[in-house]
């Protein structure tokens, strides 16, 4: 496929608690695409971002981004990870603790790069009032905007010519409050129009899964057993794990063209975005199972 950006085919050992579990992974990754990559604990989702970002030397593996081979391993090619043009961000932020805020944005950059960058990503995360502190003066919240931010500040300080802009997120999201992690997924959002990143993000929220992204892999036990767009994968599911995806509606609000819902589901509070024409039973207390098609969300209600 001619809009390809990355194409990826990795084989590794997984050291688990039990013993070495196969990672076995074929994929491709369309320039501009925000892909979730989901699946149970210990399925090996962190393992895979890490090997994308050089951090881990898969067994067997290639790894081509554009025109470029990251990783080949018959050919012994393997570009250093700071030489890879991918941004992270992990689930413990690492953030430098003796680095303050803009310390740790500047430290980003490479040489001669432009650091006007940095405050243009302070103010965008709104951060230009904490720049000076450090880590452990900032609540999580505000700890993980910063991560968010580092992540973008050496691909935005190149030229436009560099290339692609990726960005790899572990659950970038998972330990904020819900305000906080609708703030950032719409900044997320945002950055991905603005600034043309394809991203790969590590997510359990299903909420989130739907609200950001365009293609789900699911990972488990290494190995990639459904793919596709969310509808397509959460249906296939749906069809065969019966209709799994049982909630109730905690509050409803009604947008120009959408509803905006938050429904007690799988145990979790989860915010969905359904079509407009569906909001008119959703009174708060009222159950129904969600189905995805293809074309558009069906909600049933059972109560
Ligand atoms: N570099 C590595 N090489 C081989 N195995 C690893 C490596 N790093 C972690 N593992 C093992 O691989 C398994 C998968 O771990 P990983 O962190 O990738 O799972 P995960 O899907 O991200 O889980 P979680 O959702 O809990 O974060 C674990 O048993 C872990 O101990």
């Amino acid at each position: 496929m001619s809009d390809t950006l990355l194409d990826i085919t990795l084989r590794h050992s997984l050291s688990t608690a039990t013993g070495q579990v196969p990672l076995k992974v074929d994929f491709r990754v369309r320039a501009g695409q925000i892909v979730a990559l989901t699946g149970p604990s210990g399925a090996g989702k962190t393992t895979l971002l890490r090997l994308l970002a050089g951090l881990v030397r898969p067994q067997v593996g290639i790894i081509k981004v554009g025109n470029e081979t990251w990783l080949d391993t018959e050919k012994k090619i393997q570009v250093p990870p700071q030489q890879r043009r991918v941004g992270f961000v992990f689930q413990d932020y690492a953030l430098f603790p003796h680095l303050t805020v803009r310390q740790n944005l500047t430290f980003a950059l490479e040489k001669g790069q432009n650091p006007a960058v940095v405050d243009e990503l302070l103010s965008q995360t709104e951060l230009g009032q904490l720049a000076h502190r450090k880590p452990a003066q900032l609540s999580g919240g505000q700890q993980q905007r910063v991560a968010l931010a580092r992540a973008l500040v050496r691909q935005l300080a190149e030229p436009s010519v560099a290339g692609p802009r990726v960005l790899l997120l572990d659950e970038p999201l998972s330990a904020l409050d819900r305000d906080m992690r609708l703030r950032l997924q719409e900044l997320l959002l945002q950055w991905h129009r603005r600034y043309q990143l394809t991203i790969i993000l590590v997510t359990h929220d299903l909420a989130e899964l739907f609200r950001l992204a365009d293609h789900v892999l699911v990972l488990e036990e290494g190995k990639l057993v459904r793919e596709g767009s969310p509808a397509a994968v959460y249906a296939q599911a749906a069809e065969a794990e019966g209709p799994g995806l049982y909630g109730e509606v905690l509050a409803c609000r009604v947008e120009a063209d959408h509803a905006l819902v938050q429904a007690l589901m799988q145990g979790a509070i989860h915010n969905l975005r359904l079509p407009r024409h569906l909001a008119e039973s959703m009174t708060p207390g009222r159950a129904f199972w969600l189905r995805y098609s293809v074309e558009a969300p069906i909600v049933e209600w059972i109560k």
